[in-house]
């Protein structure tokens, strides 16, 4: 059971935290487009948290809503207990939240190693000027932030390619580079924009298992978006359905699954 406060155990024995994120009534439009209709859900410590739905239904904006690349109109978004303000991308990411993109976003030209090491800036404390007072200080972060980018390195099984360009890489080997990213800035929150997609079955166990490892081993609170509802269903503790820009389903796989407001929306069943 589900308890507000205090969590739950998942069936796997897994234990889920109290509330960590908490969307409340967003309403997010652009121009005569509602993208997101009065939509509420929470995300709790330590969980893997699905937003499914059809093409269009919302779940990229949602998902940019989180990261702080949209204000929505209507609604708040509360953070490990308080409302957040107005803020940019990168405040969001200062706070813990770390995302993957879609369509990849690394720089092409640069290895794997380096690539990863971009995703560190958040713990590099010593800028340029400091760096030149407190030369020992500076080292020392640096040798620090070099072995945990190491460790993520080798727990996502990447070492082989860790000096290669990331251009050169095939697709689901870049997927993995950018999740190896996202997790060297030790997030709170990890958004992943359908970690899937585009991937073959093989690639896309590999990715399951990854997110389930990520999970276990750093304890990090995961909320992804995917098209795909079976690979989804597998992975996730709670999921909400999203569709037409409006919440018509939030629950455990199960639930969800035998949800016929789901089904509908799933088999294209038309809308009153
Ligand atoms: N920047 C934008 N400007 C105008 N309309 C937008 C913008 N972004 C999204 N929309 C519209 O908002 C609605 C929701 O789109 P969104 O991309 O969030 O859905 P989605 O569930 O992520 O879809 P998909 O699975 O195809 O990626 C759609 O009608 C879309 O056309």
């Amino acid at each position: 059971m589900l308890d507000q406060i205090e969590g739950y155990t998942t069936e796997d024995g897994r234990k889920i935290g109290g509330v960590v994120m908490e969307m409340k009534n967003i309403t997010l439009r652009f121009g005569g487009v509602v993208a997101i209709q009065d939509i509420s859900f929470d995300v709790r410590e330590g969980e893997i948290r699905a937003i499914i739905g059809p093409n269009g239904a919302g779940k990229s904006s949602m998902l940019n809503v989180i990261s702080g690349f949209y204000n929505p109109q209507e609604g708040e978004v509360w953070y490990k207990g308080e409302k957040r303000p107005q803020m940019k991308p990168y405040q969001v990411a200062q706070q813990g939240i770390a995302r993957t993109f879609q369509n990849i976003a690394l720089f092409e030209g640069m290895s794997v190693l380096d690539n990863v090491m971009t995703g560190r800036i958040r713990q590099m404390k010593s800028g340029l000027f400091a760096q030149a007072l407190w030369k020992g200080k500076a080292e020392r972060e640096e040798v620090e932030n070099r072995a945990f980018v190491e460790r993520i390195i080798d727990f996502l099984e990447i070492q082989h390619i860790r000096k290669t360009p990331v251009g050169r890489l095939p697709y689901g080997l870049k997927k993995r580079v950018e999740l190896a990213r996202a997790l060297a800035a030790e997030p709170s929150i990890l958004l992943l924009d359908e970690p899937m997609a585009g991937m073959n079955v093989e690639e896309k166990e590999d990715m399951s298992r990854f997110v389930l490892d990520v999970n276990d081993e750093f304890g990090t609170t995961i909320v992804l978006i995917e098209h795909d509802m079976g690979v989804v269903m597998d992975l996730s503790d709670r999921v909400v359905v999203m569709d037409y820009g409006k919440k018509i389903g939030d629950g455990t796989p199960d639930e969800v699954r035998s949800n016929q407001a789901v089904i509908d929306a799933y088999l294209g069943v038309a809308h009153d």
